[in-house]
């Protein structure tokens, strides 16, 4: 591995380190440096990460505070509410959580969205550290401060930008994560190909079988490059205002599924579906030829990921308006992620229902749209 380390900077100041390891070994040092000791800690976690690594966790957290508890809710974006959160809060309070004391978000993205939103306004901000546990936690969720939770299954609705203190990632901790999880997590890595770095989609395509069988010196490539993409966008545009909605590639479609059906694709999968959408829309509109369209979409397929989906009533104009419900409307119009080429994502302002609605209906198997 080339780099144990990336650091994020806003405004050439250097805010937090991101560290590749493959265990918990080096935690407490990383931790010393941001003077914790003695401050009261609390691991939140979800019920399955909690039964395989919470334990060892705060075990070795008592080496430098002897106020470690843990907050475990149920595991599943179901989870990632308002309502545990007030759960988190009660905890706290209990507690006597101080504003020096601190959480550590010890879980996928539904974990450290949810730890970092409640860290934002407990208190009006605590502070907070990421140890992502799976795949798309690790190269996209933990990096960039978006925090937050969903509201009646409108995905984050509710939240704010509010930076870790560290994301520490121990690698190891993928050998317990399912297949399905693990695929999932390629479809950001893949997205972030896709927006910024065709060589890098090559690679990804190149070592597709390494990635599949998880050899560990090509994940470990794979995550930091994928880190580090994602980095580079989130330091120019910490907020949103422009380059960071490119992040957004497949997402437009994809909250919108990942609403209808209730949660019951993954995130990954979701925005699998999205990206196909969007490049149906850079194909229809002669930016990026029908070459590449299937060569996008095969290449999903390879990954195991899905690039249609049936789902019992779902249908296209019911996928536009929850489209529109989404975050990325602007004075009326959709703010939609299109393809140049591989490697090269831009905004349009420009899409127009119909347009939408196709693409939409192009990645909708079934009967259900009149
Ligand atoms: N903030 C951001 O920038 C950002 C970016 C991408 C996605 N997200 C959000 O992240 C969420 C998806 O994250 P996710 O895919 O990590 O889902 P997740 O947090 O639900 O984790 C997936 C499942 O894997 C289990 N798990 C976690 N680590 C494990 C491990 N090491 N071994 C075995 N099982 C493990 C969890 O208990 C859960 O059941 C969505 O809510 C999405 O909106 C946020
Ligand atoms: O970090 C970002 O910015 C992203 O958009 C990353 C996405 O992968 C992630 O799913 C994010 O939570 C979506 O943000 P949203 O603002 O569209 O909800
Ligand atoms: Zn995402």
């Amino acid at each position: 591995m080339k780099n144990e380390r990336l650091v994020v900077h806003y405004d050439n100041e250097p805010i937090y380190d991101i560290v590749f390891r493959e265990s918990y070994q080096n935690l407490i040092d990383e931790l010393k440096l941001l003077n914790v000791q003695n401050k009261k800690l609390c691991i939140v976690t979800d019920s399955n990460v909690e039964k395989l690594y919470a334990k060892e966790l705060q075990e070795l957290l008592k080496e430098i505070s002897s106020m470690v508890s843990v907050f475990s809710f149920q595991a599943g974006e179901e989870s990632k509410n308002i309502a545990t959160v007030q759960r988190l809060y009660e905890h706290l309070i209990l507690n006597k959580f101080d504003r020096k004391d601190m959480l550590l978000a010890l879980g996928g993205g539904v974990v450290g969205d949810l730890t970092g939103f409640a860290a934002a306004t407990y208190l009006r901000g605590i502070d907070f550290v990421q140890l992502p546990t799976t795949l798309l936690s690790q190269v996209d969720s933990s990096i960039g401060g978006k925090t937050g939770v969903d509201f009646e299954c409108y995905k984050n609705m509710v939240g704010a930008f509010y930076q870790p203190k560290l994301v520490y990632m121990n690698l190891s901790t993928l050998n317990s994560l399912d297949d399905k999880q693990y695929h999932s997590g390629i479809a950001e890595i893949y997205k972030h190909g896709l927006i910024k770095d065709k060589i890098f989609f090559e690679w990804l395509i190149q070592n597709m079988n390494e990635i599949q069988n998880r050899n560990i010196d090509i994940l470990k490539e794979m995550i930091c490059h994928s880190c580090d993409i994602k980095r580079v966008v989130v330091e120019n545009d910490p907020k949103e205002k422009g380059e960071r909605a490119l992040l957004n590639l497949g997402h437009t479609v994809g909250h919108s599924i990942e609403k209808l059906t209730n949660f019951s694709l993954l995130h990954g999968e979701c925005v699998s579906v999205g990206i196909v959408s969007a490049a149906y829309i850079s194909y229809k509109k002669g930016y990026i030829k029908e070459e590449e369209f299937n060569y996008i979409k095969s290449n999903l397929i390879n990954f195991k990921l899905p690039i249609s989906i049936k789902y019992p009533d779902l249908n296209s104009k019911h996928v536009l308006e929850t489209t529109k419900l989404d975050k990325k409307m602007e004075s009326g119009h959709i703010k939609f992620v299109l393809l140049k080429d591989i490697g090269n994502a831009f905004i349009d302002h420009t899409i127009t229902d119909k347009e939408l609605l196709e693409a939409i209906n192009y990645v909708l198997i079934g009967d259900n749209n009149e």
